[in-house]
């Protein structure tokens, strides 16, 4: 170390002591106001225990009710998710939010504590289609919140099926992707099931590119994704990994976890996928269309009450004859109802007959609606209706 001169120790020794100075003023504001955010978490954390205690007042309700009405009642146990209620609370959450936060991170912070809150009345069981880092465990993430007890299934079929035994009282399947279309699977499974569609959820499918601790990126020779995922970011791989061989897996999920035991492959996927496997996104936003979306319907046994925002599904098997589906839409125009989409899948066994899948604005309790599906009646063969359910909010 070179000597100092005594001078340019006392210049130092000043600067270091305004440094000290500032660091000193700098801490005791930072220490003032983390002791008022000590005290705002304080506040926050009495009332999330206050709300969670008025849920399990209104748990006590929702017993006594069944207790009271035994007789009637088709299960022995009484109904706590209430999606409509849910509706209402995040959107008056997003009505009267003033910021800084916006409006729906705000929606997302009540999302959770209101999972929470229905956990402490009754863990929810959710069957998805799975595994565990797909994207409809992020949508079922999204509209339950993470308190919730999510299954993976193997097929749509199994999640159909777990949730007509009762192993799970909801389940979640993909049904439409604005880039790729329906998903048959989905539609067909209404087909043969009872259940009814009490929910929506509509994800924005974004991709991430994926490598663990481990990977050699400078060396990757394989690059996994679900097919569907690999076509999104075609023109991605193109530009930045032309020569990598892209294999198809069965699904993100199953292409995250893949990495653990592989230095020389990364996985394309999205959030839920990266943590899950507790990979590095090192690029984000891969996906060639940025407005790219999926669609996912929450399936289940009860009939929904009106949120005041709400769609309702229905089936209906057209005779054969010309002019048939003509005949079924001309009602919902005559009350009023705009219909949101309408699918055709082949009605199974018969050959070359039709069953339509339509989405209209509107819960079955407004006068509109129900007069509309009462005139579609008779102009067909069978008519069934899916459920009315709220919009999604967030
Ligand atoms: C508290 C209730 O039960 C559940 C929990 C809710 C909440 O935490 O706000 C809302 C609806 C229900 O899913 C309720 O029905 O009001």
């Amino acid at each position: 170390m070179s000597e100092q001169s005594p001078e340019q120790h006392m210049n130092n020794s000043n600067q270091t002591t305004t440094d000290t100075n500032d660091a000193a003023t700098e801490k005791a504001f930072l220490d003032n106001i983390r002791q008022s955010i000590d005290a705002v978490d304080c506040k926050i954390q009495t009332l999330i225990n206050d709300r969670a205690k008025l849920a399990q007042q209104v748990a006590v309700v929702k017993k006594e009710h069944l207790a009271n009405n035994a007789a009637a009642a088709t299960d022995s146990n009484p109904i706590f998710y209430r999606p409509e209620r849910e509706a209402q609370v995040l959107k008056a959450v997003m009505e009267r939010n003033t910021g800084p936060i916006a409006d729906e991170k705000m929606a997302r912070l009540f999302r959770e504590i209101m999972s929470v809150c229905l956990d402490l009345e009754a863990p929810q069981r959710i069957a998805f289609l799975g595994p565990v880092g797909t994207f409809t465990h992020a949508a079922a993430l999204k509209h339950f919140g993470k308190a919730a007890d999510t299954m993976p299934m193997t097929t749509i079929t199994d999640v159909f099926r777990e949730v007509e035994a009762g192993t799970a009282m909801y389940g979640v399947v993909p049904v439409e992707n604005s880039s790729e279309g329906v998903v048959n699977h989905t539609l067909d499974g209404f087909l043969s099931s009872s259940l009814k569609i009490i929910g929506e959820v509509e994800l924005p499918i974004h991709q991430n590119f994926l490598v663990a601790e481990h990977t050699k990126v400078d060396s990757l020779s394989r690059i996994y994704s679900h097919q569907q995922s690999l076509a999104q970011c075609r023109h991605w791989l193109d530009v930045n990994f032309p020569n990598v061989e892209r294999v198809a897996v069965s699904s993100n999920g199953e292409a995250a976890r893949r990495l653990k035991n592989e230095w020389h492959s990364a996985a394309i996927a999205g959030d839920v996928a990266a943590a899950e496997y507790d990979l590095h996104k090192l690029y984000t936003n891969i996906e060639d269309n940025p407005s790219n979306t999926t669609r996912f319907l929450i399936i289940g046994h009860e009939a929904i009450a009106p949120s005041g925002q709400d769609k309702t599904s229905i089936v209906v098997s057209a005779h054969d004859k010309a002019g048939a589906l003509i005949e079924i839409l001309k009602p919902l125009s005559y009350h009023g109802v705009s219909m949101t989409s309408i699918e055709t899948r082949p009605e199974r066994p018969n050959k070359w007959a039709y069953v339509f899948f339509i989405d209209m604005n509107g819960h079955i309790d407004a006068p509109n609606v129900s007069a509309a599906i009462a005139d579609i009646r008779p102009l067909v063969k069978d008519l069934r209706i899916l459920g009315s359910y709220p919009k999604a909010v967030l």
